[in-house]
Formats: structure tokens, C-alpha cells, sequence
């Protein structure tokens, strides 16, 4: 028997994150009585999908594979009205459901197809990648990309369950688990400075996908994120120490806005690496935040081989792309920042001049 974690979100309909080594089985057993399945997948997954798809069938689900455009390509109006079309064509009822199987980006689509299919199907999430185990999966944000910006058509729309078998994150390329780390270390400034601990005193262990360490940072950063979405699913509008959902957004402000200008060609994980590191300046810049903490984003980040820094010159751009942030309330630009490790509070309008004096810190550094 496999050694299982179960992880319980209890938002509005609760489910267990699932996480162990050897763990893909439980897919049939939260999908229950047989029905008819879409498995989306990108090529790079086919082996998963496979297995995934032959234990329904062994179940007696009816399994219809659906091969979608890898990563951020998945995550497009047109791709989900392909998937659209086949359930369609397949005759799927709201007794039917959708099982995504990848990284984040497939997961994000996968929800949003099962969102807006019928006004909502049952979705189970088999997140492949580190990213989308510890966040993307997990919570119930779906969505797409438009060429305005990043997640800006979506739906919330919990899974029923989420499958984390760990044994493949063995394939997953290193660049990849490294930038799922960043939304680790997210959630070590925001929650659970532990796994900064971890990450700083054991780092070769961090980017083992077989380590115990590596374990031990999954189901943390799971737990991060189950503890957030259970008490605000739908991301209530925070004010001053009172942050809610939008805490999970810390360092992504400005990392959308980057992940945007560089055409979704970096990796989300490493976007908001470099989004934290300029709240971090921001918030010291504000008086906020002290030296250690504000220095210790730089050095963790670091040490994973995370980018620390961006193009001097894209300011005004940046700015202009945060615009559409969904934290942004009319013209007015808002900012999850730390006053210290654990403890956030919303930062609402800082100055230009703040703004770029926080941003000149991280991109000349
Ligand atoms: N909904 C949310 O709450 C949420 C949270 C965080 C991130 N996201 C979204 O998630 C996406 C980023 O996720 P990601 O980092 O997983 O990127 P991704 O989905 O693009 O996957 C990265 C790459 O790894 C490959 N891959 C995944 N698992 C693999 C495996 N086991 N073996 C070999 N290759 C594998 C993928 O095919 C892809 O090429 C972004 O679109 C981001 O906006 C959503
Ligand atoms: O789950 C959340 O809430 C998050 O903000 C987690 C983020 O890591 C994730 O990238 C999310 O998709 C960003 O949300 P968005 O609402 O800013 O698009
Ligand atoms: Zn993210």
C-alpha cells in the first residue's frame, strides 16, 4: 500500500489532495460510479494519461482522450473551444467529468472546460509538474490567457478531488521543478517560514523530486494553500492586515505583467520569483519591511537559480500591464506585501516614485 497524505480542503464542497508515491489509482476511486471521462493531456504526458486512462476504463468509465497544445499554448479561448466541440460531439451530461493531466497550464484549462461545460462538470485535478501540485491544481482558480494579459477569463471551480503522485515528478525537467519551487518559497514568506528553513539548509535535497525534503515542502506548501482557499474561495477584496485569498498572489503583480511582456515564454514560477523580490524591495522602500527579510527573498531565491532581477527599462511597461490586475481597483494599482516573514497587509496606490525606487532596487541589484 502506498504511503498516502491526505490533504482536506473545505471551502464550499470539500475535497482531499492526495499526495504520495504510486498514487494515480485514486483517480478512479474520487471519479466513483462510471461515467464518461475527458482526460485532457499535452503530449508530454501521453505515459500518464495512458495509465490514468486505462484504470478508469478498468473502473468502466468511458475514457476520451483529449490532446491539448503544451503549456501556456493550452491556456487559449481556442484550445477550450476544442474541447468544447469533442464533449459535444461525445454527448457529455452534467453526470459526466474532466480529468486534467499536466502542469499547471493543462490543470488551469482542464477547470475551465469543466467550469463552463454545461455551466459546470465534476473536475479532477493530476497535477504532473512541482508547480501544479503545490498550487495551480489545488484551490479552484481556473482559467485562460487573452492576449491582454495572463488569467484574465476564468472561473472558480473547485475540483472533487486532486491526485499528486509524486514518483512523476522524475521526468519533469529540472528547470521546471525548480520554478514550481518559487511558489514554494511563496508560501514559506507567507504562511510558513519552516520551508525556507528547509530550502536554505538542505537545498540539494529541495530540487530531488525523490527526496523526503522534497515531500515535506509539497505537503506544506499544500497545506498553505488548502488553509487559504478553505476560509475565502473567492477571493474577497482585502483591506489593510486583513488579507484573504489575495495573499497567494503575493509576488505576482508584477509577475503577471512580466510573464505578459515576455509573451508567456518565461516560466510562471520564475515571473513570480522576480514579482517577490520587487514587492520585497517595495515594501521596504515603504518602510514596511525590515532588511533581513526583505534580503532573504534575493538569497533563496538564489539559491534555487531563480531570476532575481529584469530589464531595467520595462517599468512603464510593467505598470501599465499590472493595470489589469485583478487586485487592481480602478486606477488604483494594490500590492500583497510582507511587514514581516508571515504577516502581510495590503499596500493600495504607492507612488510613482515609490514604485520605481522599489523596482530600480531589484533591477539594478
Ligand atoms: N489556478 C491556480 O491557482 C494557479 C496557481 C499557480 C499557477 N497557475 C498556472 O499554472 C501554470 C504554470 O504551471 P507549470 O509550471 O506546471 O507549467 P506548465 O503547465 O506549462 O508545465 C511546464 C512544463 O513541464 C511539462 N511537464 C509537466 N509535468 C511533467 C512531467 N511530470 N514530466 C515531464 N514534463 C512535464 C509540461 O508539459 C510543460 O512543458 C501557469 O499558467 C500559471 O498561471 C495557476
Ligand atoms: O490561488 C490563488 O489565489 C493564487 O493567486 C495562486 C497563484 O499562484 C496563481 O498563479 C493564480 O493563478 C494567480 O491568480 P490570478 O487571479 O492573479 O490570475
Ligand atoms: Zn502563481
Amino acid at each position: 500500500m502506498p504511503d498516502v497524505t491526505r490533504i482536506r480542503v473545505a471551502a464550499e464542497r470539500p475535497y482531499d489532495v492526495v499526495v504520495g508515491h504510486g498514487v494515480l489509482g485514486e483517480v478512479a476511486t474520487v471519479l466513483g460510479e462510471p461515467r464518461r471521462v475527458a482526460l485532457l493531456h499535452p503530449a508530454a504526458l501521453i505515459d500518464v494519461a495512458v495509465r490514468v486512462a486505462a484504470d478508469l476504463q478498468r473502473a468502466g468509465h468511458e475514457v476520451v482522450r483529449i490532446d491539448v497544445p503544451d503549456a501556456e499554448a493550452a491556456k487559449t479561448a481556442e484550445v477550450a473551444a476544442r474541447c468544447w466541440s469533442v464533449l459535444g460531439h461525445a454527448g457529455f451530461t452534467r453526470s459526466d467529468a474532466v480529468v486534467g493531466v499536466g502542469g499547471g497550464a493543462t490543470t488551469d484549462l482542464a477547470g475551465f472546460v469543466a467550469a463552463t461545460w454545461l455551466r459546470g462538470v465534476a473536475l479532477v485535478t493530476v497535477p504532473t509538474s512541482l508547480l501544479a501540485m503545490v498550487d495551480a491544481a489545488v484551490g479552484g482558480k481556473t482559467g485562460i490567457n487573452t492576449l491582454e494579459g495572463k488569467n484574465l477569463v476564468g472561473a472558480f471551480h473547485e475540483p472533487v478531488g486532486v491526485v499528486c503522485d509524486l514518483d512523476v515528478l522524475t521526468t519533469l525537467p529540472p528547470a521546471d521543478l525548480r520554478a514550481g519551487l518559487g511558489e514554494v518559497v511563496k508560501c514559506g514568506f507567507i504562511a510558513d517560514p519552516e520551508i525556507l528553513t528547509l530550502v536554505e539548509e538542505q537545498p540539494d535535497a529541495a530540487v530531488d523530486p525523490t527526496s523526503p525534503v522534497l515531500r515535506e515542502l509539497v505537503e506544506r506548501s499544500i497545506a498553505v494553500k488548502a488553509r487559504v482557499v478553505s476560509a475565502d474561495l473567492r477571493e474577497a477584496t482585502s483591506t489593510g492586515r486583513q488579507v484573504g485569498r489575495e495573499l497567494l498572489n503575493y509576488g505576482h503583480t508584477l509577475g503577471h505583467a512580466v510573464e505578459r511582456r515576455e509573451r508567456f515564454r518565461w516560466r510562471h514560477g520564475e515571473a513570480v520569483s522576480v514579482g517577490m523580490v520587487f514587492v520585497a524591495e517595495l515594501a521596504r522602500a515603504a518602510g514596511i519591511l525590515d532588511d533581513a527579510v526583505a534580503d532573504r527573498h534575493r538569497a533563496v531565491l538564489t539559491s534555487l537559480g531563480l531570476p532575481t532581477t529584469y530589464a531595467p527599462d520595462a517599468f512603464d511597461d510593467l505598470v501599465a500591464a499590472m493595470g489589469l490586475d485583478k487586485k487592481t481597483r480602478g486606477s488604483t494599482l494594490r500590492f500583497v506585501v510582507l511587514d514581516g516573514l508571515a504577516s502581510a497587509e495590503i499596500l493600495a496606490g504607492p507612488s510613482d516614485e515609490l514604485l520605481r525606487r522599489a523596482y530600480a532596487a531589484m533591477a539594478t541589484a
